[in-house]
């Protein structure tokens, strides 16, 4: 007999473990990581996070030598003892000592240094002693980290992208350094400043203009700041003895924009007048809006002051907000002596080479556009889309070498401050109480409300709170007003709004800027609230509003809002009236408790909402409380159609038996 035969399935485990390893292989290909000999393109993404294996594998990599792992230590984080401090921000005296302590400590955060070499070496040689000097760098920013505690920006970890900074201050002989105007000091790092004068010439011209090159700070989106506020920061800057320019990338395209459509028309009609605008001119009229323009969705392209730039301030020449001209101009007249540079042969360049460096979105591509006065590097509101230095002419005595944004080694407070300071993504934001919290304490609630037309209520303290907006409120607000709820239970989804209001802070729709060192948060910002409040003077208020969190606590408006002298409905404080009238809404009503309330005619066909008809697709809740899903739901929608009623199990809708109907005599209906 012929020995059966064998089952060759090909869809068995062995064929499966080929394929996830083929799989794994790919994936790690696509995303660059856990390749040691990757193409020039991957190697120079920007890596500012890394999960822990990667950082394991990646010192790993660097070191080229074998290690050891060792299980670390785990470190429990306590909570902060006060109910009302968000756990994840600092107490104002945790913040005064913690600010203390990076003061002392701001010399340990440095730049890499490329490490001094000579034409002799080999590319191999070159390679390990950048390597070996580089993991150097991570390990003592590494022991800031674990052994003494410091928080960090998440700086760039990839050597291939200070390889693009090395060559870019090779090259420079003027190192402009662009900060956010919202917040100079965050984005300024000092350290880059003290490396610009240690290096060395380019393409192993040792020694040339070592010491000679110069910094400018570049505060970019001065848009953003009033006349008052610049002076005051130039205050500080003249103080420190830095160099410093007020810019605004966002204007000077404005300004160029509108030349280029005045020129269109005058094409179209040449008989038209048109009044000339001047680039560089005298005043600054020209870069400004009314503040009470109308207020749109997208806010960041806009510019905000100009009231101001009558004013005492105004008129200040170290607050002057330059045109491109000016700045061009500025370049010029900063130029180091280009003879100090000249090479081996004697030769000295011939054109002055400014070096634009910055955190990402900053606006370096921004300010080039606007220099060119077209678009040649390409803006994004993504952190990061620069990835390769490039050189660009802009004249025949200038050219400008645009480096890559790089997250630079800093000090945080906290990474709820990172996140609004836009250095952490908002998209991978985990945690949302912390920086929203930021931002209720920093914009006004009134701001708040202005901004997005909304009502929001505050818990006094006989409700167990401090009157003070929360960032839980201020969400739950925010989205009702807007219709975001989670699915299931239909509660507002405060996650959701987090990001979105977050995005408005980063893009400076909901505008804070911080002050110079032992200047009050609220003075320094108490124009731009003003101004804020102006321009969204006209939005309408959303007409529902709530006073705590969960569908058991859900009111209409018409109970617990009362209608402002405009026509608004804005929350008060309940008075006993109403407080009588919820416990008979609640008590007397409570199948109605477990509902959500909607906005407007209650059901899709305008009669009482039910969840089931609205979202037949999702989870619901039965009204003894079990979950009810699947099939079971999709029956009970089919029910709630037809004006059914959902039974206990599957066998009473086999068949649409008829039932023995009950008189209903004898119960108290
Ligand atoms: N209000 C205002 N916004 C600006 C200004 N300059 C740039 N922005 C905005 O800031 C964001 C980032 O600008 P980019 O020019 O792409 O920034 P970048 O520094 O080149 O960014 P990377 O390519 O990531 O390095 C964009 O949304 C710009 O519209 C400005 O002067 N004022």
């Amino acid at each position: 007999m012929a020995p059966p035969k064998r089952d060759l399935n090909p869809s068995g485990l062995g064929r499966a473990i080929i394929n996830r390893k083929a799989k794994d292989a790919k994936r790690m290909q696509e995303s660059g990581l856990y390749v040691t000999d990757a193409d020039s393109t991957s190697r120079l993404k920007s890596v500012t996070q890394e999960a822990d294996l990667d950082e394991f594998l990646n010192t790993a990599q660097l070191a080229g030598t074998d290690f050891t792992a060792e299980r670390r230590n785990v470190k429990i984080i306590q909570q902060s003892a006060s109910s009302s401090q968000n756990p994840y921000l600092l107490s104002e005296q945790e913040e005064i000592s913690t600010l203390k302590k990076h003061r002392e400590n701001k010399k340990r955060l440095r730049v890499p240094r490329r490490p001094a070499w000579t034409r002799s070496m080999t590319p191999a040689e070159l390679e390990k002693q950048e390597k070996t000097a580089f993991l150097d760098w991570r390990r003592g920013l590494a022991s800031l980290q674990e052994e003494d505690n410091f928080l960090l920006t998440p700086f760039e970890r990839n050597l291939e992208v200070w390889r693009q900074l090395w060559r870019v201050l090779e090259r420079s002989h003027l190192v402009v350094q662009i900060v956010d105007a919202r917040n100079p000091l965050r984005f300024r790092c000092e350290d880059l400043e003290a490396y610009v004068h240690d290096v060395e010439g380019a393409e192993g011209e040792s020694g040339t203009g070592k010491g000679k090159r110069r910094c400018l700070l570049l505060i970019n989106k001065a848009d953003l700041l009033t006349a008052t506020q610049r002076c005051l920061w130039a205050d500080y800057f003249d103080q420190q003895g830095i160099q410093y320019a007020f810019f605004s990338a966002a204007n000077a395209a404005a300004i160029q924009q509108a030349r280029r459509d005045a020129l269109l028309a005058k094409q179209e009609n040449p008989n038209d007048e048109i009044a000339e605008t001047e680039e560089g001119g005298d005043d600054d009229e020209e870069d400004s809006v009314d503040e009470g323009d109308e207020s749109s969705d997208d806010q960041s392209d806009e510019f905000y002051f100009s009231a101001e730039e009558d004013s005492p301030e105004g008129q200040d020449p170290r607050a002057r907000v330059l045109s491109v001209l000016e700045l061009e101009n500025l370049f010029e007249r900063m130029a180091p002596d280009l003879s100090v540079f000249s090479n081996s042969s004697g030769k000295s360049p011939t054109k002055l080479v400014v070096g634009l460096v910055g955190y990402p979105n900053v606006g370096k591509s921004s300010t080039i556009n606007s220099l060119l006065g077209e678009k040649k590097v390409s803006v994004s509101s993504t952190p990061g889309k620069t990835k390769h230095f490039q050189t660009i002419n802009l004249s025949d005595s200038i050219m400008l070498c645009d480096c890559p944004g790089l997250v630079f080694p800093q000090f945080a407070t906290t990474k709820a401050d990172l996140i609004c300071d836009g250095v952490l993504p908002i998209d991978q934001m985990k945690e949302h109480t912390g920086p929203v919290a930021l931002v209720v304490k920093r914009i006004p609630k009134e701001v708040l409300e202005a901004t997005y037309g909304l009502g929001i209520k505050v818990k006094g303290v006989e409700e167990g709170g401090d009157g003070e907006v929360t960032a839980e409120n201020f969400l739950i607000s925010y989205a009702i007003a807007r219709g975001y709820m989670r699915s299931g239970q239909g509660n507002p989804d405060e996650a959701r709004s987090a990001r979105y209001v977050m995005k408005d802070y980063v893009n400076a729709k909901l505008l804070y800027c911080h002050p110079p060192p032992d200047i009050s948060e609220a003075t320094f910002n108490q124009r731009t609230h003003e101004l804020a409040m102006i321009r969204f003077v006209d939005k309408k208020r959303a007409p529902v509003t709530r006073v705590g969190k969960g569908a058991d606590t859900f009111v209409p408006s018409d109970v617990l809002a009362a209608t402002s002298p405009g026509g608004d409905t804005v929350a008060q404080p309940q008075g006993l009236k109403s407080r009588a009238l919820d416990q008979n809404f609640f008590e007397n009503n409570s199948t109605l408790s477990s509902r959500p309330f909607v906005q407007g005619s209650g059901g899709l066909d305008g009669t009482t909402f039910s969840r089931m008809r609205a979202y037949p697709h999702q989870n619901a809740v039965a009204d003894d409380g079990t979950a009810i899903g699947g099939r079971r739901a999709r029956l009970a929608s089919v029910l709630a159609n037809q004006g059914g009623v959902l039974g206990e199990g599957k066998k009473h809708h086999k068949k649409m038996k008829r039932a023995k109907q009950r008189s209903g005599k004898g119960y108290d209906i």
